[in-house]
């Protein structure tokens, strides 16, 4: 069967809207629960503080947003910002925090104000955006600056087996499981975008054309990968 690729951010946000109910146990399944830990190294990364303001970025059920808003404490705020209601809607339920704001909007053209923000996230989003340039450039405008972002995704590894490995898992296992609850499609989706997703190397450069001081860390062999930016002291 073939699959279609979405090309426009209201077919991505379906897909997002349609695997809502089901996202976590997935990751939860298809990671081994280890996505809790990539999630964490990428917070730590971003060097949120007490206090600070915050915002995680295509925030979707919110994992991130927790993390950030544990690290800035009750003192502290955190926006998660995502364009599907139905994601949110189960950030909002399973995190009950006071210094969590929710917010629905697209991260190509952020609400907020220039140089607003302590340190920002974003897992599994950058990969989704119809303009990655775009995005990294609205990171830059509302970050402050000498403030981090990390953004955390899939990575088309380096060595040509691994990359086999990670189509054959993606193939094989991730879509299989998915399409037990008809998302057969939303799952093949991931391996289809994760090969014209700009590799470590490029997403640096990406991010530096943007203004950013940036350095990629590949985590899980290279199959994941954490892109840090920095927007340098005025
Ligand atoms: C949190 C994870 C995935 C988020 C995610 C991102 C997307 O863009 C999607 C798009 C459409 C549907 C779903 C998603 C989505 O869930 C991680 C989940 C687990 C991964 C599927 C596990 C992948 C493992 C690596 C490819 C290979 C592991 C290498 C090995 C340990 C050597
Ligand atoms: C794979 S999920 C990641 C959710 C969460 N960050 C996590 O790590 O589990 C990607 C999220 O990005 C959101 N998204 C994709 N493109 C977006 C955009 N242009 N604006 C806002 N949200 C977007 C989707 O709605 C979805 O909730």
């Amino acid at each position: 069967m073939t699959t279609k690729i979405s090309s426009n951010s209201a077919e991505i946000r379906d897909i997002f809207e349609r695997i809502a109910p089901h996202y976590d146990q997935l990751n939860d399944w298809l990671s081994l629960g280890q996505h809790r830990i990539w999630k964490k190294m990428a917070v730590k990364w971003a060097s949120p503080k007490p206090g600070d303001t915050c915002v995680d970025l295509c925030c979707g059920s919110g994992d991130l947003t927790k993390l950030l808003a544990k690290e800035v404490g009750g003192q502290g705020k955190v926006y998660g910002v995502d364009f599907s209601p139905q994601q949110m809607a189960i950030g909002k339920e399973k995190f009950p925090l006071p210094q969590i704001e929710w917010i629905e909007a697209d991260v190509l053209d952020l609400p907020f104000p220039d140089n607003n923000f302590d340190a920002a996230t974003m897992g599994y989003g950058l990969r989704n955006v119809v303009d990655i340039s775009r995005s990294l450039q609205e990171i830059y405008r509302v970050l402050k600056p000498g403030a981090k972002a990390a953004i955390l995704d899939f990575h088309l590894a380096y060595q040509p087996f691994l990359q086999q490995f990670e189509h054959l898992f993606l193939e094989n296992v991730a879509v299989p499981l998915a399409e037990r609850f008809g998302l057969r499609d939303e799952y093949a989706y991931i391996w289809e975008s994760l090969q014209k997703f700009p590799q470590g190397t490029q997403q640096v450069a990406l991010a530096k054309q943007v203004g950013f001081a940036a350095t990629h860390y590949p985590i899980v062999v290279g199959t994941m990968g954490v892109l840090v930016v920095t927007k340098p002291e005025a």
